[in-house]
């Protein structure tokens, strides 16, 4: 079979996936108009064309803009189930889906809100297809550690509804070492960890947040390669990264996709998967993301089933789901 057919038709999860990177252009327009929330763009067409990037700190500032259209339930519902239908059209049957409670809470609207809306496109998915979701819960990394500490009590009604906690914005000058004390309380509460690190930020940032934050899992970690200890000990522990190859892109981490490291890191040994970050920010979904490692590195067949595997090993499913969903990654 084509590897394009293949991409599309085989199970996958997505284990990097921020709930406010996945509103739609259009969707942005209807709330905003539904709100009287004015936007700086007169169209549909001019958000869309606003999407150009420089680096990470611009792609934020737009980010959060744009989440402050969402203001009531509804309309976190209708995100929610508008990125589970994406799932179902590109055969994601996992999702570990990320959120920002603070770019809500800053913002007068609770926990209670934001909640209610996914849990009930979460549930509709799970009842219509099976669909299967984790949620994580981040915390914004250029607001004081004393904020994350605040939101994590916030949580607390809805602990059993979050299965890790993690850590975004703007990485440089906000090492994880910042945020120490915070995830040792979340380990204490029985929940896994994981962290954005070595996105823009250095090797250092990914020591940290293995030794101090004791990550199950780092957010993109691509600049691992500066430092030979650091990949021989990602390799020799197993430890995943969840690599967004179109975001690395549109935030000019790499200049070109041919430069992407993400097939090296892979034969390597290293446990590597791909994830779409703020799809429609990035100009595309999961699936293209896969599509353009074939397209721009030549990602052959193999190693298209190696980073399906992959998704499912790095995920926090129990072992006997994962094994499932590995047993039904055929290749022909
Ligand atoms: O890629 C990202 N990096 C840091 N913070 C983010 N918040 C959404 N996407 C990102
Ligand atoms: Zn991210």
């Amino acid at each position: 079979m084509a590897i394009e057919k293949l991409i599309q038709s085989l199970p996958k999860a997505e284990l990097h996936l921020h709930i406010e990177g996945s509103l739609e252009p259009a969707l942005m327009w209807q709330l905003a108009n539904k709100h009287q929330v004015v936007l700086p763009y007169q169209s549909v067409a001019e958000i869309e064309a606003a999407y150009q990037f420089e680096d990470l700190q611009s792609f934020l500032d737009l980010y959060y803009a744009g989440a402050d259209v969402l203001r009531d339930e509804d309309d976190f519902f209708q995100l929610m189930w508008s990125y589970l239908n994406k799932c179902r059209q590109e055969n994601i049957v996992h999702a570990e889906i990320m959120f920002d409670p603070q770019t809500h809470t800053e913002r007068g609207i609770g926990f209670e809100v934001f909640m209610a809306g996914f849990e009930r496109a979460i549930a509709q998915a799970r009842q219509q297809w099976g669909m299967s979701t984790l949620l994580i819960m981040s915390f914004l990394r250029h607001l004081p550690e004393a904020d994350a500490f605040s939101t994590l009590e916030e949580a607390r009604p809805y602990y059993d509804q979050i299965a890790a906690i993690g850590l975004d914005s703007s990485e440089l000058g906000h090492p994880p070492e910042k945020f120490e004390r915070v995830f040792a309380r979340v380990r204490e509460l029985g929940l896994k960890v994981v962290a954005h690190a070595g996105e823009e930020g250095p090797a250092d940032y990914i020591w940290q947040a293995i030794k101090l934050l004791e990550v199950d899992r780092i957010d993109h970690g691509v600049n691992c390669q500066q430092d030979q200890k650091l990949v021989e000990y990602l390799i020799q522990q197993q430890l995943p990264l969840t690599v967004c190859p179109l975001s690395n892109l549109k935030l000019k981490v790499i200049e070109k996709m041919d430069h992407h490291n993400i097939l090296q890191l892979l034969e390597a040994g290293m446990l590597v998967t791909v994830n779409s970050d703020d799809p429609t920010y990035f100009g595309g979904y999961l699936n293209e993301n896969y599509r353009q490692l074939h397209a721009a590195l030549g990602m052959n067949t193999a190693q298209l089933k190696q980073l399906l595997i992959n998704s499912f090993k790095a995920s926090f499913l129990p072992e006997s789901q994962k094994q499932h969903w590995i047993d039904n990654i055929n290749v022909y």
